[in-house]
């Protein structure tokens, strides 16, 4: 919403796909490319689930992670936040760029990008929220023209505040049933 040529590049890559709604399926929203990044750049800049996996604590006798030998009882976890906002592991990490997720940038350590966490607890339910982020904003942005309203600022995903999970500020827009 705040980068206004990736929104016309992704209506126009949906809107060239389909010729009536009833095309935008499961099935078919897989393929969008540029739809898919940018849901992937929406992720990164603003993880569902910052801290996730949420903390674990080290069994007794302690634990190596990563290298580093870790006392029991010690809280670990990971916060993806940081990791996917770094410039150690994204070029213009600040930027809201989905080429990154298509051809690449240079210096992206695409490798670090797991929102669904990985392992054994890996999110259950991911294949399930990939449907509903492309299917949604698919018939959204097919059917409809979506601009901040008048005289209201999108703010950045980092403005808001988090406790583990985002305590989200309202998205004020006005939408508009395309011609
Ligand atoms: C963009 C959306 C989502 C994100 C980013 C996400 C992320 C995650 C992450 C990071 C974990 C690991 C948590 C941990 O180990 O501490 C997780 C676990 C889990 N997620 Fe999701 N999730 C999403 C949507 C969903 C949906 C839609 C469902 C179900 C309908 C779901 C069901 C689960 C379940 C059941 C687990 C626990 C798996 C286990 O412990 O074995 N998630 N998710």
């Amino acid at each position: 919403m705040r980068n206004h040529g990736a929104l016309n590049k992704v209506e126009s890559e949906i809107r060239n796909a389909f010729v009536v709604d009833s095309e935008i399926t499961i099935a078919s929203v897989a393929d969008l490319d540029y739809l898919n990044a940018v849901i992937q750049e929406g992720i990164r800049l603003g993880p569902p689930a910052a801290i996730g996996p949420i903390p674990r604590v080290v069994p007794a006798g302690g634990a190596e992670i990563c290298g580093q030998w870790v006392t029991a009882g010690t809280h670990v976890s990971l916060n993806q936040y940081p990791a996917y906002r770094s410039s150690t592991n994204f070029t213009r990490p600040e930027e809201f760029i989905p080429e990154r997720f298509i051809e690449g940038l240079e210096g992206d350590i695409l490798s670090v990008f797991e929102p669904f966490s990985v392992g054994r607890h890996k999110c259950l339910g991911r294949k399930l929220a990939w449907v509903e982020m492309r299917l949604t904003l698919a018939r959204l942005l097919y059917s409809f023209d979506i601009r901040p309203a008048r005289g209201y600022q999108v703010l950045d995903y980092a403005k808001q505040q988090i406790f583990i999970f985002w305590v989200k500020e309202p998205l004020i827009v006005s939408l508009r049933l395309r011609e």
